[in-house]
């Protein structure tokens, strides 16, 4: 990735007053790829956004774009979303875009030819006349995008953008981000919607209290000595169960019997069991193929309709990094880390 020009942004501090809201915050994200920016309320996502803006000067620590410190001119090539948005109610949307665009040096012509692309491709041009104030809150939100794309900027920084958006919005604005990092953009957004970052982010970095606890793609951030496997098959009255504490593997928190069968099995501990739905790990030095031999204790117990892989979701990747750091809370709008609470399993490959 070397010959790509990168936005490094290395090494940030920052406090506010006695609150130390960055600590060496250092990641980059490569011209191309779109990069999901993940944390607890308060772990200092915004103030990263805001610093590599320029809207707030860090402490220590350095933004760069392509080798060199961002300077005034970069800047100016940073379409951004920000977090408390910032449109003019009263303007309406078309000539809202067309005086941002104007302010950043565009004719008039190139101005109002961007802003009808924009509002086109992201759904808004039906609303080009009307006040901003008018419009639902989502298409606000499609125009706030308008806003940091009419420019034709050469990275995109977007402070929450997906939330409160309905699912078509979803789709919209996932489809223009992705075209925008196809066309070489970086694009960097924050989002409590973690399901939402795991399917659009070629790379996600996590961050708590102000620092980067863990970056990479999602299969990088998986890289785990263990394995998980689900099986679909005999429940624990097809196999001879056992009640959870009474066997050599344990069970699930929710008191749910072990099958028997798997408790039986050596270096195999049973991460939780939903009626006929076990998960299981192997010990992580397990001999290649141990898991054949789930299989077959499973088979000899009773019918297998589904046997899987399961690799952790970016909800449980979040949880463990976080919860191994001691964080107190975690993302919580949308109820999307709630949605993978059962047993802590992951969402089978
Ligand atoms: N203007 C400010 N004055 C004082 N403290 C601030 C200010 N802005 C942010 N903070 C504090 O800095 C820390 C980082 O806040 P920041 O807004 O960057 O977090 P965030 O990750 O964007 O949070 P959220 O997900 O809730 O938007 C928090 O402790 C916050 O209270």
């Amino acid at each position: 990735m070397s010959d790509v020009p990168t936005l490094e942004i290395d090494h940030l501090d920052k406090s506010y007053g006695s609150v130390r809201a960055l600590r060496d915050m250092t990641f980059d994200v490569h011209g191309g790829e779109i990069f999901g920016f993940v944390g607890s309320n308060g772990a200092g996502k915004t103030t990263t956004m805001r610093i590599t803006l320029g809207v707030l000067a860090a402490d220590a620590g350095e933004v760069r774009w392509d080798g060199r410190p961002v300077d005034l001119d970069v800047r100016r090539r940073i379409g951004y979303m920000p977090e408390e948005r910032g449109l003019y109610p009263k303007m309406k949307v078309g000539e809202q875009l067309v005086y941002l665009a104007r302010l950043h040096g565009m004719s008039t012509s190139e101005a109002r030819a961007a802003t009808e692309h924009w509002t086109e491709l992201l759904g808004v041009a039906a609303r080009r006349d009307d006040e901003v104030q008018k419009l639902s809150l989502g298409n606000q939100q499609r125009v706030q995008l308008a806003a940091a794309l009419v420019t034709h900027p050469e990275i995109l920084v977007l402070d929450e953008p997906f939330s409160g958006l309905d699912p078509v919005a979803v789709d919209v604005m996932s489809g223009v981000l992705r075209e925008r990092a196809e066309a070489g953009v970086p694009v960097i957004f924050s989002s409590h919607q973690l399901e939402l970052v795991e399917r659009l982010c070629d790379r996600v970095g996590i961050i708590r209290d102000g620092t980067t606890v863990a970056v990479g793609t999602i299969d990088d951030l998986r890289t785990t000595p263990t394995q998980r496997w689900l099986v679909d098959g005999p429940p624990s009255g097809g196999g001879g169960g056992v009640d959870e504490g009474g066997g050599t593997g344990g069970a699930d928190g929710d008191g749910e019997r072990a099958p028997g069968w798997a408790l039986a099995l050596p270096g195999v501990t049973v991460v939780s069991t939903d009626g006929p739905r076990t998960v299981l790990e192997l010990a992580p030095d397990a001999a290649d193929g141990a898991e054949q031999a789930v299989l077959r204790a499973a088979l000899d117990a009773g019918p297998v309709r589904e046997f899987t892989r399961v690799r952790p979701s970016l909800v449980d990747l979040y949880r463990d990094v976080v919860a191994a750091t001691g964080a107190d809370d975690e993302p919580g709008d949308e109820g999307d880390a709630s949605d993978h609470a059962a047993g802590g399993t992951g969402a089978a490959a």
